[in-house]
């Protein structure tokens, strides 16, 4: 049995603080204290040997900083997206705590709703470590499948990038736009991310994976993905501040929107439909932005 702690205890970590209790021991933290069987203070968490981080993107460097000192832990990242601050990829924020022997991502299709009530997904375990990913690999549960990739930077790009895309999704569907305009939406946002991710040193394959088709389908065609809903969200004219205090948690694509819109300047890179999804975050009109992506 392995000793895992979680750190942080939204939806995510939740549920795979459930599917990693099925073959291990399992403890759970966060900042507030919660009413758990398992929960345990930060201090006894960060002294466990393997770490499941799933911490939100925007507000780990400020977490790693004040509470982090890397003593040889073995860490699993599960959070998707890109530091709005400063364009920073999460294995770049990590890799200033933990050695890259040391660390590994997740990434592919897996709502927390459906993970909590062990229905069955593939997941995958990314890490320059191929020891440390099967390490994490087997620690799944039966109903999830584990896979492993050693494209770090290619996985974690697909599932930064995809909740943007959901954003898309979403505004396409309250928008009523119909079948063919999201099909259209989500292939041209597959065909984007692979074509940042080459930028940034990605394997292609990535892309029609997991982490990529894998975890974009499911993100852009559900109301049960958060991102999407900020999509509907938008198509409905709400605000940025009144769509995240309805949704509650935490929606990594608005975060991200911003981070690729800094990122595409910077680089000089041609992001479609990214940048709309950004500029109807900054009051575009949907309509106007959804015309702008799909018509001649
Ligand atoms: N919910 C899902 O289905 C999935 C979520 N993810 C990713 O996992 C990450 C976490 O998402 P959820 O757990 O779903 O979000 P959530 O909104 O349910 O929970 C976020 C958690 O982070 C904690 N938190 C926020 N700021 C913090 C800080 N400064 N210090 C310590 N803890 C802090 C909150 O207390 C909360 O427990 C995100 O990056 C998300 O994209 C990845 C796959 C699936
Ligand atoms: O990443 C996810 C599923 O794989 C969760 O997506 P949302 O954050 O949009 O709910």
């Amino acid at each position: 049995m392995q000793k895992i702690a979680v750190i942080g205890a939204g939806k995510w970590g939740s549920a795979l603080a459930y599917a990693l209790s099925q073959k291990n021991e399992v403890v759970i933290t966060s900042r507030t204290k919660r009413e758990l069987e398992n929960f345990v203070t930060l201090e006894e968490a960060l002294s466990c040997e393997y770490l499941i981080m799933a911490i939100p993107v925007q507000q780990i460097s400020t977490w790693l900083k004040e509470h982090f000192t890397f003593s040889g832990q073995k860490v699993l990242v599960v959070a998707k997206g890109i530091e709005a601050s400063t364009g920073k990829f999460l294995n770049e924020i990590y890799n200033e705590y933990v050695p890259q022997e040391n660390i590994a991502f997740l990434t592919g299709p897996s709502f927390a709703a459906e993970v909590i009530q062990a229905l069955p997904t593939a997941l995958v375990v990314n890490s320059k470590n191929k020891e440390l990913a099967l390490e994490f690999a087997d620690m799944f549960p039966d109903f999830i499948k584990g896979y492993t990739s050693d494209d770090v930077i290619g996985s974690e790009i697909a599932g930064a990038y995809k909740n943007v895309i959901a954003i898309a999704a979403g505004i396409c569907e309250g928008l009523k736009l119909g079948n063919n305009a999201a099909a259209a939406l989500t292939s041209r946002g597959l065909v984007e991310i692979a074509r940042f991710g080459k930028q940034f040193g990605a394997q292609a394959d990535t892309f029609i994976g997991l982490s990529g088709a894998g975890d974009l389908f499911l993100t852009a065609s559900s109301t049960m993905s958060r991102n999407f809903r900020v999509g509907l969200g938008l198509a409905a004219g709400k605000s940025q501040e009144k769509i995240l205090e309805e949704l509650g948690e935490v929606a990594e694509g608005i975060g991200t929107a911003y981070a690729l819109h800094d990122i595409a300047i910077k680089h000089e890179l041609y992001l479609p439909i990214a940048k709309e999804v950004y500029e109807m975050l900054e009051g575009k009109s949907p309509q106007e932005s959804l015309k702008d992506l799909l018509s001649k």
